[in-house]
């Protein structure tokens, strides 16, 4: 049983439908979904605020390239657009890859460029954590320990103060 953890962010257009289209995309192989945050923009702060949320999913055959893959369809399933020229620009979807178990339940690792685990940033963004910890309140970042002690240090904990939970925005259509 391969298991991953996604991150997903919206901050542009119809933002909770992109999030919503992002777990429509990957079907039944979602387990749980996060909670909504409204998160100030990290990495470029001259673009609007996002919502992000976290996804757990599971499934007995795929491989780390395939949640690449997937993430990658479910980017294109909802348009994504996004300003080339902006590293940590404004986009309509983001869905990253931040952590993959294998089917001992041991954390995947990898240094390749193209699908880099964990995810290089992960333990540095308050937005991806605080959901994360919403579906996995005892879950561990491979190389970094458990999410708690991360955004409980700083300087994730000033970023995780502006971090507004949507629950107004559920997004699981049959939350
Ligand atoms: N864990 C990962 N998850 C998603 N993409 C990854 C990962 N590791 C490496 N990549 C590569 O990163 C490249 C850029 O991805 P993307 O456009 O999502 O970056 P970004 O969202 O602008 O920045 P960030 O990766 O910091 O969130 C992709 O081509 C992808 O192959
Ligand atoms: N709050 C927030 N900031 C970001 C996000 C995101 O999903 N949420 N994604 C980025 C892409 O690298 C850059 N900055």
């Amino acid at each position: 049983m391969s298991r991953a953890v996604l991150s997903i962010g919206s901050n542009l257009g119809d933002r909770l439908a992109h999030l919503r289209a992002a777990v429509a995309a990957l079907g039944d192989t979602v387990l749980v979904v996060s909670g909504v945050y409204e998160t100030p923009p990290w990495g470029d702060a001259d673009q609007p605020a996002y919502l992000n949320a976290a996804v757990l999913v599971a499934d007995p055959a795929a491989g780390p390239r395939d949640w690449l893959a997937r993430a990658r369809a479910a980017e294109a399933a909802a348009g994504r657009t996004r300003d080339p020229e902006r590293r940590y620009g404004p986009r309509t979807l983001d869905v990253d890859v931040i952590a993959v178990w294998d089917e001992a339940g041991q954390p995947v690792l990898s240094d390749e460029a193209e699908l880099t685990l964990p995810h290089p940033r992960a333990h540095l963004r308050a937005f991806v954590l605080r959901p994360w910890i919403d579906i996995e309140p005892h879950g561990r970042l491979p190389g970094h320990g458990w999410l708690t002690d991360l955004l409980n240090a700083e300087p994730l904990a000033s970023d995780a103060l502006e971090l507004s939970p949507r629950p107004d925005l559920a997004l699981e259509s049959d939350a």
